[in-house]
């Protein structure tokens, strides 16, 4: 439904004129993008503040044209339009902010109406139209209500239904809940769901949220610098992320790090008085499985856990352990080899000295 093709875009101070000096490189946002959202899926493309996911979504609807490449959506190329035709195919693509863009000047009514007056639609027509998105979105009471007088939660949701309109195949959504609390998040994150679930909208989010991630994506992209590093299935990305940057967001998101104070003990090779401290990650069966007393029992090692959590993404269950493992050398490697052995992702995060 959804596909760039070596998308790259390079912001030029001065804009695109011809007669460009050398030294005038510009900001390169993107580079070479590939990605591919099927028809009914909700994909979202996570990064750190600045890694161009801004760029990448605006350059779907060619709000910003890209500087190559090609963009797809519905199996029409949208890169070859302009003008009326690129209008037209607009109408097939919604989009909402995190801001929301309202007019403070049109009632709840007329925003979502004005999609379809810009399209000439009759005035009946609009209100056949305009009445159930309301009800869809839960916003049938408050339809003559100027949006000063919503919260930003229903904003969003005059956002939604405005975006929906024009009866769009693609729903893009531009961090469209970093400005809600998380109880208001949650609850426009299940119309987004409730939505692509009614109306099979493929919706292609961006956001810094793992939490968004978790709750709504199907697949996973993850953006460094203007370049998809990442790619995929939720449930695998939030059980083994593949780059150091998908770790660290894992990390942060399940606060899960080892005491300061151990930190601060921590050394990069081990000693001769020193036992490892690792993380675990285990999924599937290995999470109902009692790895740590075998462990003991097995390979003659004590387990100290200092940090442990056990959550729940989409369909599958995810385990987490921070652990110090204590025995000699040849014990403790032999215990990493059994815990490998057993499909759980053993990181060395270092090693602390025994006390002897
Ligand atoms: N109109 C512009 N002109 C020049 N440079 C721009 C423009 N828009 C974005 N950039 C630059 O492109 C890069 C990517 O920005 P972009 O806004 O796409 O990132 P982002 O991941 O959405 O960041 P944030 O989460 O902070 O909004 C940044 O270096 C930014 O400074």
């Amino acid at each position: 439904m959804i596909r760039l093709h070596n998308v790259s875009k390079t912001y030029y101070p001065h804009g695109r004129s011809r007669g460009r000096p050398a030294s005038d490189a510009g900001v390169t946002a993107l580079k070479s993008v590939d990605l591919h959202v099927p028809k009914g899926q909700i994909h979202g493309v996570i990064g750190l503040s600045g890694a161009g996911k801004s760029t990448l979504i605006r350059c779907v609807n060619l709000l910003e044209r890209p500087t190559t490449g090609s963009v797809f959506v519905d199996d029409q190329e949208l890169t070859s339009l302009s003008g009326q035709a690129l209008n037209q195919a607009r109408h097939r693509i919604g989009m909402i902010f995190q801001h929301f863009n309202l007019l403070t000047s049109r009632t709840v009514f007329a925003n979502v109406a004005l999609p379809l007056e810009l399209m000439g639609m009759k005035r009946g027509e609009i209100r056949e139209r305009v009445l159930p998105l309301l009800d869809l979105v839960g916003l049938a009471d408050k339809v003559s209500q100027y949006p000063a007088q919503l919260s930003g939660g229903q904003k969003q949701r005059v956002a939604i239904a405005r975006a929906l309109a024009s009866r769009p195949r693609v729903l893009l959504c531009d961090e469209a809940t970093s400005a809600l609390d998380p109880h208001t998040t949650g609850a426009i994150l299940e119309l987004l769901r409730d939505i692509n679930h009614k109306l099979g909208l493929t919706i292609l989010l961006i956001t810094h949220e793992m939490e968004v991630v978790k709750s709504i994506c199907h697949r996973v992209s993850l953006i460094s610098e203007g370049k998809l590093v990442e790619e995929a299935e939720v449930g695998d990305f939030f059980t083994a992320p593949r780059t150091h940057l998908g770790r660290s967001f894992l990390n942060d998101f399940l606060e899960l790090e080892p005491p300061r104070a151990l930190i601060e003990r921590l050394e990069e090779a081990p000693g001769e008085h020193s036992h490892p401290v690792v993380r675990l990650a285990f999924s599937g069966d290995a999470v109902s499985t009692p790895l740590i007393s075998r462990l003991a029992r097995e390979c003659g090692v004590d387990v100290s856990i200092l940090q442990a959590k056990v959550e729940s993404i989409q369909d599958r269950t995810l385990g987490l352990m921070i652990a110090e493992l204590m025995g000699t050398a040849d014990e403790t490697r032999e215990a990493i080899d059994y815990l490998e052995s057993h499909d759980l992702k053993v990181e060395v995060l270092g090693h602390v000295q025994r006390d002897v």
